[in-house]
């Protein structure tokens, strides 16, 4: 069990490069399956779940290599579509080997896949638009056995606007005989990097990052070399630490058009940001102010995914924030904890309601799950005294040592392996 502790109450200060996004190499590494031959993709992050995702690509048969931030996947030596049971449930991206197992084998067999326990999350969507392209799907136990003799393109309307059903059914369609078009499809800027990864390929797709992708079904597609895009969450979880600490930070390698609402409210807070091509300047020279109320909602709304971290800022702010959170039902697991770090926060139904303190305080808090985990370091970061944070694994789903990223900006952040004598320093 590993734990980080943050002295906290110093002004993030520096310069760091933000690294490749989870949320688009983990589709991608899953979709070179559709490919028979060696891909090379660059700008993968060195991150838990791209190892899960690598370790079922060599569970199907697959010759993975991750050298820095490039791997190599030679997809010409698999010898089953069926998903070891232990990774599914690792992680949720685990579904997304079903549409491209199912285009290239005709068959796959999973589970239900795991992930952040933070909804329901259900699989339907996923489920119904494969059966829509022509897949047999038979249900026994938890395993889910997938057959089509041939996949055929059609109309699919997704009932909400499912980020992985959207990657799901793109990367089935894009092996199908004829013309998909996917209406009320997620437009997040990962689902277009699909898109440029699979066109690459050969693939004939369009429309990515709007609400209707429309898919030319084509036979063959051929490996190529690809780097993912800049990971947006990461960028944003960064920006929000700077204005917490009130620090003074600049992010390279962002992609800023991917950040123009997390931009806008933290600007609406009061934070300075100036904004280039592909660097962003973030400072916080004085305590921000209340932001009225923020919702999350597919992109381009408020993100989901930033929910938490944002939290921690209004924790901090002049005045009462109002935050509704409408994608996931389960995504206030980190109030508790920042409650017993000094916040005032009460949650009402899908809402919570934000009055801000002058000043938090070290406490020992758990990291429930991904991004709570990254919003308590954050909440740790600006705290007065020593914040611990456990059950670090879950950040390390999604952050390349998040104690390295804010030790490099002068934080005082140390991960411990097992007891304080085996501690890794940082900072
Ligand atoms: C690896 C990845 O890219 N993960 C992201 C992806 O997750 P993920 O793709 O799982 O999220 P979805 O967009 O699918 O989920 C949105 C909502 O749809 C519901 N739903 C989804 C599928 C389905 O078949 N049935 C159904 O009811 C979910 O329970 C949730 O309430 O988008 C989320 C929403 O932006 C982000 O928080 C995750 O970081
Ligand atoms: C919820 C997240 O990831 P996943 O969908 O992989 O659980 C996330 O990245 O915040």
């Amino acid at each position: 069990m590993e734990k980080l502790v943050i002295e906290g109450g110093r002004p993030l200060q520096g310069t760091i490069e933000v690294h490749g996004s989870k949320n688009a190499a983990l589709p991608i590494l899953a979709a070179s399956i559709l490919a028979e031959g060696t891909h090379m993709i660059n700008n993968v992050p060195n991150l838990l779940d791209i190892h899960v995702m690598l370790s079922i690509l060599s569970a199907l048969g697959c010759r993975t290599e991750m050298r820095e931030e490039r791997v190599i996947i030679d997809t010409s030596t698999v010898t089953t579509s069926q998903i070891p049971e232990d990774l599914m449930g690792q992680m949720r991206s685990s579904i997304f080997l079903m549409g491209p197992l199912l285009a290239r084998f005709g068959r796959v067999t999973v589970t239900q896949p795991g992930g952040c326990a933070i909804g329901e999350r259900k699989i339907d969507l996923h489920l119904r638009g494969l059966e829509a392209l022509g897949a047999n799907i038979q249900i026994q136990g938890g395993t889910i056995h997938c057959t089509a003799d041939r996949l055929v393109g059609t109309e699919i309307f997704l009932d909400l606007p499912s980020v992985g059903a959207t990657e799901n059914i793109l990367m089935a369609a894009v092996r199908a005989e004829g013309k998909t078009v996917i209406y009320n499809a997620a437009r997040e800027p990962e689902i277009e990097d699909l898109q440029n990864y699979l066109n690459r390929m050969g693939a004939r797709v369009s429309g990515a990052g709007t609400s209707t992708i429309t898919v030319e079904g084509v036979e063959h597609l051929t490996p190529c070399q690809y780097t993912v895009i800049p990971d947006r969450i990461v960028s944003g979880t960064m920006m929000v630490a700077a204005a917490a600490t009130r620090g003074d930070v600049v992010l390279e390698g962002v992609n800023p058009e991917h950040l123009t609402t997390i931009t806008h409210v933290l600007r609406r807070a009061g934070v300075h940001i100036e904004v280039g091509d592909d660097i962003m300047k973030i400072s916080c020279p004085t305590r921000t102010r209340a932001v009225e109320r923020i919702v999350t909602q597919p992109y381009p709304a408020f993100p989901t995914d930033m929910q938490p971290q944002m939290m921690v800022l209004f924790s901090l702010s002049y005045g009462t924030s109002i935050i509704k959170e409408t994608i996931f039902e389960g995504r206030f697991k980190h109030v508790d904890e920042l409650n017993r770090m000094g916040a005032d926060i009460r949650v009402d139904s899908h809402s919570a309601f934000v009055r801000g303190v002058p000043r938090l305080y070290g406490a020992t808090v758990e990291a429930t799950d991904l991004r709570a985990g990254a919003a308590l370091v954050i909440a740790g970061l600006a705290a007065s005294g020593t914040t611990i944070v456990e059950q670090v694994h879950h950040i390390d789903r999604g952050y390349e040592r998040i104690e390295d990223m804010f030790a490099r900006l002068g934080a005082r952040i140390e991960r411990y392996t097992s007891s304080p004598a085996a501690k890794r320093v940082s900072g």
